[in-house]
């Protein structure tokens, strides 16, 4: 974890106190974020649980004392129990939120993405220097994966010499109803954006997509397996089979090839087996289980680093850029050309 800044905190709350937090987002990712905050992190308890769907917040509030459920998420900011806020509503309604939770100059962990395009993103990067100080921990949660801390680790140790290439596996047994083209890019594909912007240290320049005759199990007009290529500001070229109807279970992987090594994670999880007719482990169904782990230590951090007043972690700025390579993926993917990744001048709030 990089840049950590100290901050000063809005409402009075105290930076060692419990952290009260409203949840905004009921939905999958949400309701697993209350039961973490509930069973199993500590230093904070959830204060008020807000979506507009009031049936999902009535039942959950009523499981947790003293948690209030709110429809509307400028009424739960203003409870006085709420000193934090973790966004887990759809992409579209983050910025609002964000704007929110500045305006009363509330630490967030906002989930991925910070917002949908790179314009939006600019938006909430510039109302964030406004205030001065850093709010914001975006939700890149295989920065806190121990398989991805530790290549990070052996990569900035140089352990292997300098890395030249990433080969990244990202597959998902199937994908819900709805699911699109351009959702291949900005709700699958960031992850390997974000990841190989943090290990590599570098910003990504360019992107490139290849769409090879799609499995028979995609729905209709879904382009599955994808290959995104991408190229960093530093010459180095990064490969991503992305396979979102793979059908068998959740696969995620990633080797750095270095100067002098190459360095390998994700390919196995858990226990190796050797048996009567069988080599081999197991693979997780989902995302939830496969990063289970990583979801609770990068809530666990949000809250230690905001209860010390500080802010670490992805920035408002890693969010920026990773929308600004979406928007760059899905033209690529469109148009089966090269294209370039346009990036403002990074601020001097989120120097690294
Ligand atoms: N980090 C990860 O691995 C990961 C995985 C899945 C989803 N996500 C992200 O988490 C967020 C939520 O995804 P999800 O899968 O839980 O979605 P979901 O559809 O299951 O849940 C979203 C919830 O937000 C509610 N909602 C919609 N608009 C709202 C608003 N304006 N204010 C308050 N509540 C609102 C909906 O009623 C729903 O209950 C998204 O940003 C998504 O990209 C991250
Ligand atoms: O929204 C989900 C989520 O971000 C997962 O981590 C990713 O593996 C899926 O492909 C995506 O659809």
């Amino acid at each position: 974890m990089t840049s950590d800044d100290m901050t000063s905190h809005g409402r009075s709350g105290p930076a060692h106190g419990t952290l009260g937090v409203a949840v905004i987002g009921t939905g999958r990712m949400g309701a697993d974020h209350v039961r973490r905050i509930n069973d199993v992190i500590s230093g904070a308890r959830v204060a008020a649980v807000v979506d507009i769907d009031a049936d999902r917040i009535g039942h959950l509030a009523a499981g947790i004392e003293g948690c209030t459920p709110y429809t509307d998420p400028t009424a739960a900011m203003d409870d006085p129990g709420v000193n934090a806020v973790l966004i887990a509503s759809p992409g579209p309604a983050h910025e609002a939120a964000l704007l929110d939770a500045f305006a009363r100059d509330l630490p967030v962990l906002c989930e991925k993405p910070l917002t949908p395009d790179p314009a939006s993103a600019l938006r909430v990067l510039e109302a964030e220097q406004k205030l001065g100080h850093r709010r914001v921990q975006v939700g890149f949660m295989r920065r806190y994966d121990a398989d991805y801390l530790t290549l990070k680790s052996l990569l900035d140790k140089g352990a292997y010499g300098r890395p030249l290439m990433l080969h990244n596996k990202h597959r998902n047994a199937d994908t819900p109803p709805g699911f699109t083209n351009a959702m291949m890019i900005h709700d699958s594909v960031v992850h390997e954006i974000d990841v190989t912007r943090w290990l590599l240290d570098e910003e990504i320049a360019a992107v490139r997509v290849l769409r090879p005759a799609p499995t028979g199990n995609a729905p209709d007009g879904l382009s599955d397996p994808q290959l995104i290529l991408f190229e960093t500001a530093a010459g180095q070229v990064v490969d991503t089979e992305l396979f979102v109807n793979c059908g068998f279970g959740y696969q995620v992987s990633c080797e750095a090839v270095c100067e002098s090594g190459t360095a390998r994670i994700g390919d196995d999880r858990g226990v190796f087996v050797n048996t009567a007719g069988h080599w081999g482990g197991s693979i997780t169904p989902g995302f939830v289980e496969r990063f289970e782990e990583a979801y609770d230590r990068q809530v666990q951090r949000w809250v230690d680093a905001t209860r010390r007043g500080e802010v670490e972690g992805p920035s408002c700025w890693d969010g920026y850029a990773a929308a600004a390579v979406c928007e760059a993926g899905v033209r690529a993917q469109a148009t089966g050309e090269r294209v370039t990744v346009d990036l403002i001048e990074r601020p001097a709030l989120y120097e690294r």
